[in-house]
């Protein structure tokens, strides 16, 4: 059980979180034939290419201000349900000028939900723009050159997101030195569907304080030792890896193996529904498969705060909450 402890999560993106039930009454009020993509009140995809296509497909129902507001808020209630107390989660500018809604009406509708979920629980959330990589580096240079541009407080991190697969960390450096240039905290997938090089391009290129998965640095045991002394934190969603069948079972996870060893590790939901999974089924998988005590969990809960992106008053506000 751990409806008792507080939680935290840094790695969520925002479409990835809308429920099925949502989309598909976003569907039908625009008309739209979602059927190839929602199933039965379930997401259909068979593999990460898969998977990434049936995410850009339902993000497409989402097309306005409210919409947006409307998916913040219902996301940001459901982890306030749980006693979150703080949420990161992955936005993407470039989708909202996409669909023809244009950048700022997508974040401004986001921020409003923000507002709302917060008068009502006070739960905190802050936005990481990502850019992602199946879209080329031009567009993911756009996102950190909007990122960098906004001037909105609750923007404070860049991320790089997508087809792993597609073109080396190196080819995105550009972009991480815009966002770092502008005081955004740095993240960026990497060792999730492809394997430890990945995690060590990601270090080589960018550095980033975070990153995204990171779980297959675990086939290079001395790029394990290098992410635990760099203190690299990693955002690790198990359901996710589980789902896309980056490991066979929870079993071979290597959670624990990664804690053990020091690296600083946190957990996430990814994108819950797509997966079967929430913050709150992550946080139970942590104490019942991977058995972790309460003050372990309460332990990757605090590395979470300490590596979150925020200001030093809110962070200090957040860790005396834990
Ligand atoms: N798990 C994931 N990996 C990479 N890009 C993503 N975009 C949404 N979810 C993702
Ligand atoms: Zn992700």
């Amino acid at each position: 059980m751990t409806s008792h402890l507080k939680k935290v999560e840094l790695h969520c993106h925002l479409e990835g979180a809308a429920p099925p039930t949502l989309t598909a009454a976003q569907a039908r009020k625009y008309g739209v034939d979602i059927s190839a993509e929602l199933r039965d009140g379930a997401y259909v995809w068979h593999d990460f290419a898969s998977f990434l296509e049936c995410y850009d497909k339902v993000s497409e129902v989402y097309k306005t201000e409210e919409d947006y507001a409307l998916l913040t808020e219902t996301y940001l209630d459901e982890l306030a349900g749980i006693d979150t107390i703080y949420s990161e989660l992955i936005v993407s500018p470039d989708h909202g000028k996409r669909i023809g809604l244009g950048a700022d009406a997508y974040i401004s509708g986001i921020c409003e939900g923000i507002r709302r979920a917060r008068e009502k629980s006070g739960i905190e959330a802050r936005l990481i723009v990502t850019g992602e990589r199946h879209f080329g580096p031009e567009s993911v240079i756009g996102a950190a050159e909007y990122a960098a541009k906004a001037g909105n407080p609750l923007i404070t991190g860049f991320n790089l997101a997508g087809e792993e697969r597609m073109g080396r960390v190196a080819d995105y450096a550009r972009a991480f030195d815009i966002a770092r240039d502008a005081g955004l905290g740095l993240t960026i997938h990497a060792g999730e569907v492809c394997g430890a090089f990945s995690v060590a391009d990601a270090l080589d290129a960018v550095r980033p304080s975070r990153i995204g998965h990171g779980v297959r640095a675990i086939e290079d045991l001395d790029l394990v030792t290098r992410l635990a002394d760099l203190g690299t934190v990693l955002e690790i969603c198990p359901g996710s890896n589980i789902a896309l069948g980056v490991f066979p079972d929870f079993a071979s996870h290597p959670l624990r193996r990664l804690k053990e060893a020091g690296v600083r590790v946190t957990i996430s939901s990814d994108d819950p529904p797509f997966f079967h999974t929430s913050l709150k089924r992550e946080y139970e998988l942590a104490a019942g498969t991977f058995g972790f005590s309460d003050a372990e969990i309460d332990a990757m809960t605090r590395t979470a705060i300490e590596a979150a992106f925020v200001d030093d008053e809110t962070r200090k506000a957040l860790l005396a909450r834990i």
